[in-house]
């Protein structure tokens, strides 16, 4: 059963506000998108992995995919404007017999090998499937300043990536999402809007977005805390 994992890289990092793209400063000393290919490539059911990274990127990619001896990459394409263009282009790299495929941001380089094989087995066994966690925080939507309602909190789960599909349900959900120019900020809910079933599998709160600039100190101090815990 052939598994691939996109993973997104293209996007600007602009909350970020650094001179470099986030997705290549430094984590423990490496970028954060090395970090996230180790990680991916280090999983026994991932096969091969799509890349896909800003057109202008690519020269800085091949030195570093040579340079961290990165396995398992099987193609590099270019991104589109916003994320869901990126991952229609690396849906557009799968190979033909590909039966699952996971979505994973560059910018997410805590997940864990253990955390990918569940949200693949999820997959495997319903359909599609998502990492998330339970929120922590009382949420409430708010118009105008003005508080409107307070939701459920046993309700809400923070999603993460990443999202594990049978790949045909993810390719029809992006063709005809595009077609009738629905937009998601996540691949789940493309395949939701497609009438799709999609399981919710527990994850860490470990696994973070580095989107700006605090996540990158607490990502960093997670990761020297875990690579410690290796050593003990
Ligand atoms: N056009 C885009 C936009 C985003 N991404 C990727 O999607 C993931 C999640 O997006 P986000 O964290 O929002 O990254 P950016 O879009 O780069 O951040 P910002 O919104 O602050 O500019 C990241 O790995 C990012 O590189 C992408 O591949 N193509
Ligand atoms: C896909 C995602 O990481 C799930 O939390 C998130 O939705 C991406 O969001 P962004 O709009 O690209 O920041």
């Amino acid at each position: 059963m052939q598994t691939e994992v996109i993973v997104v890289a293209a996007g600007s990092g602009t909350r970020m506000g650094s001179a470099m793209k986030k997705q290549y400063l430094p984590l423990d000393g490496a970028p954060i998108l090395v970090r996230t290919l180790q990680t991916l490539a280090a999983c026994p059911t991932v096969h091969r992995i799509v890349l896909v990274v800003a057109s202008e990127d690519v020269p800085y990619i091949t030195e570093l995919i040579e340079a961290y001896y990165l396995s398992k990459i099987g193609d590099v394409v270019a991104g589109g404007r916003e994320r869901q263009d990126s991952v229609r282009n690396g849906i557009a790299a799968l190979l033909h017999d590909t039966e699952f495929v996971a979505v994973h941001d560059a910018a997410r380089p805590l997940v864990t090998p253990e955390e990918v094989e569940a949200v693949l087995t999820a997959a495997k066994m319903f359909g599609a499937a998502t990492l998330g966690v339970k929120v922590k925080d009382t949420i409430k939507r708010v118009d105008q300043g003005q508080v409107r309602e307070t939701l459920q909190r046993s309700d809400l789960w923070a999603v993460h990536t990443p999202q594990a599909f049978r790949c045909e349900w993810l390719a029809e959900a992006h063709m005809r999402a595009w077609e009738a120019g629905y937009t998601g900020t996540d691949d789940a809910s493309l395949v939701e809007w497609a009438g799709y079933p999609v399981s919710m599998v527990e994850g860490l709160y470990s696994n973070l977005k580095v989107t700006t600039p605090e996540d990158l100190v607490i990502a960093e101090a997670l990761w020297r805390a875990r690579k410690e815990i290796d050593i003990q």
